[in-house]
This record gives C-alpha cells, sequence and structure tokens, in this order.
C-alpha cells in the first residue's frame, strides 16, 4: 500500500552542511507517528525538510504517492501537508476567531464548515473565540496553532513539540487531542521532547541520531527496547 507520507532517504540541510544524513520514515493514513531522539539528532529539521524549508541533496518526498521534493511550502499546503512550526505560530494581538481565519488564508469560498469542524475539535476555543489569543494558556495557545492548521483541511499534520513547555495536565490534554484529529481522519507526525510520554500514546515512532534512522516500531516495542531506553530515554 502505497503511504499517506514517505520521506525516502533525505538528505540536506539549511545551507552547504547536511544537517540530515539519511532519513527515512513514513506515515499512513490514521496514524499518529511520533520522532523522538537526542537535542540536535535532525528532528525539527526533518519536519522542515517535508514541508520545503530545508536545501534537499539527496532521497526524495512522497505524498499519496505524488512526489513534493523541493516544491515551496504553499505547493505543499496544496498537497495536503500542514505545518504547525513550535514557536511563533499564532498571532497574539488577534482573536481566537482571527487567527482560525488567517489559517484558512489559502483557501477560498465559505469557511463556515472548516469554523464548524475546527470548534468541534476544539470546544475550549469556540468559548474564547472572540478571546485574544496572547491571553490564552500555553496549553490554548498550542490549540490555537493547530486548529490554525487544520482550517486548510490537511491529510497529515507536522507538530513540532506540541507539548513544549506544557504541564503534564496540558500535555495529555493535547495528547488528546491529536487522537481526537486522528480519529478525524488527519494523520499526524510530531517531534517530541516527552520521548517516553510520546512513545506511549503514538501508533509508531522513530528514534533519529546525528541526522540518520537509528530504531523505528510501534511505540510500545520502542519503549520495550533496552538499547533505546538506556540510549535514549534516560535508562
Ligand atoms: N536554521 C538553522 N540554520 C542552521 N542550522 C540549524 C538551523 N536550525 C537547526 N540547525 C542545526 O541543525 C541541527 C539539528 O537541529 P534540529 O533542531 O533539527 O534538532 P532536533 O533534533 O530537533 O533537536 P532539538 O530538540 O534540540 O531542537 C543542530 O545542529 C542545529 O544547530
Amino acid at each position: 500500500m502505497t503511504p499517506l507520507l514517505e520521506m525516502r532517504d533525505v538528505r540536506g540541510g539549511y545551507g552547504d552542511a547536511d544537517i540530515l544524513q539519511d532519513v527515512s520514515l513514513n506515515v499512513a493514513a490514521g496514524e499518529i507517528v511520533a520522532i523522538v531522539g537526542p537535542n540536535g539528532a535532525g528532528k525539527s529539521t526533518a519536519m522542515k525538510a517535508i514541508f520545503g524549508l530545508l536545501n534537499i541533496r539527496g532521497g526524495s518526498i512522497t505524498i499519496e504517492g505524488r512526489d513534493i521534493t523541493g516544491l515551496k511550502p504553499n505547493q505543499i499546503v496544496q498537497a495536503g501537508v500542514c505545518y504547525v512550526p513550535q514557536v511563533d505560530n499564532i498571532f497574539r494581538e488577534m482573536t481566537v476567531h482571527e487567527n482560525l481565519e488567517m489559517g484558512a488564508f489559502l483557501r477560498s469560498g465559505d469557511l463556515s464548515s472548516a469554523f464548524e469542524r475546527v470548534y468541534g475539535l476544539f470546544p475550549d476555543l469556540r468559548e474564547r473565540r472572540r478571546t485574544l489569543a496572547g491571553n490564552l494558556s500555553g496549553g490554548q495557545r498550542q490549540m490555537v496553532a493547530m486548529g490554525r492548521a487544520l482550517m486548510l483541511d490537511p491529510k497529515v499534520l507536522l507538530l513540532d513539540e506540541p507539548t513544549a513547555g506544557l504541564s503534564p495536565r496540558y500535555m495529555e490534554q493535547i495528547f488528546q487531542i491529536c487522537r481526537d484529529v486522528r480519529d478525524a481522519g488527519v494523520a499526524l507526525l510530531l517531534v517530541e521532547q516527552h520521548a517516553k510520554q510520546a512513545l506511549a500514546f503514538c501508533n509508531r515512532g522513530y528514534v533519529l541520531a546525528s541526522g540518520s534512522n537509528r530504531h523505528e516500531g510501534t511505540g510500545a516495542e520502542l519503549l520495550a527496547d533496552r538499547e533505546v531506553a538506556e540510549m535514549f530515554l534516560g535508562g
């Protein structure tokens, strides 16, 4: 079966230096896939490569078998992939509703069904639709960032450290929202610093180190792997 998203043997970086040496991963419809690994492993860079923000010098990236390697981010959005960066992912001076509206800037026509869909997934945001995004809690701001991306109705959502800086309670809430988003038909690929928690909740995971694949498997397989535990999960 053709995966929804596939990255095969990708090599590349920001300038001339290669940060990613050889990264391969795939995401199937209906999956939550986590990328974990030590600081500087290239996790965020792998995600940026998918979204057209990197100079790719080898390998390929496909969506439903269609080659998107080297396309620009707006073309990648049109192909069905949206990306939520770790920082600066909302407009703090705008209301929740305005943020969602801005998220849909690439769409034309009536947005009411897109708003309904997003507010259905995030009841907290519906309640706070007139609140300035900058006045929300960290967890709620992350919901706004995800909601903005979902306004474009992607097939795959890329999330860079969606739980960064959140308390355990909000982390659980964001993970639950990720499950709801998946159950609504959007596959997720996420980078996580909270590796143990992420592997416990994802369907499958990849461990990256030094810009290359090190381990892959279901979350449960990776959690049970002694080398993964010793080298990457703090024993
Ligand atoms: N914009 C950039 N320009 C040049 N080099 C960068 C840039 N962003 C990251 N790097 C470098 O790329 C390497 C991988 O960084 P990346 O952010 O992908 O790591 P990571 O696995 O996500 O780890 P972390 O959790 O620390 O963010 C690091 O050596 C980093 O210094």
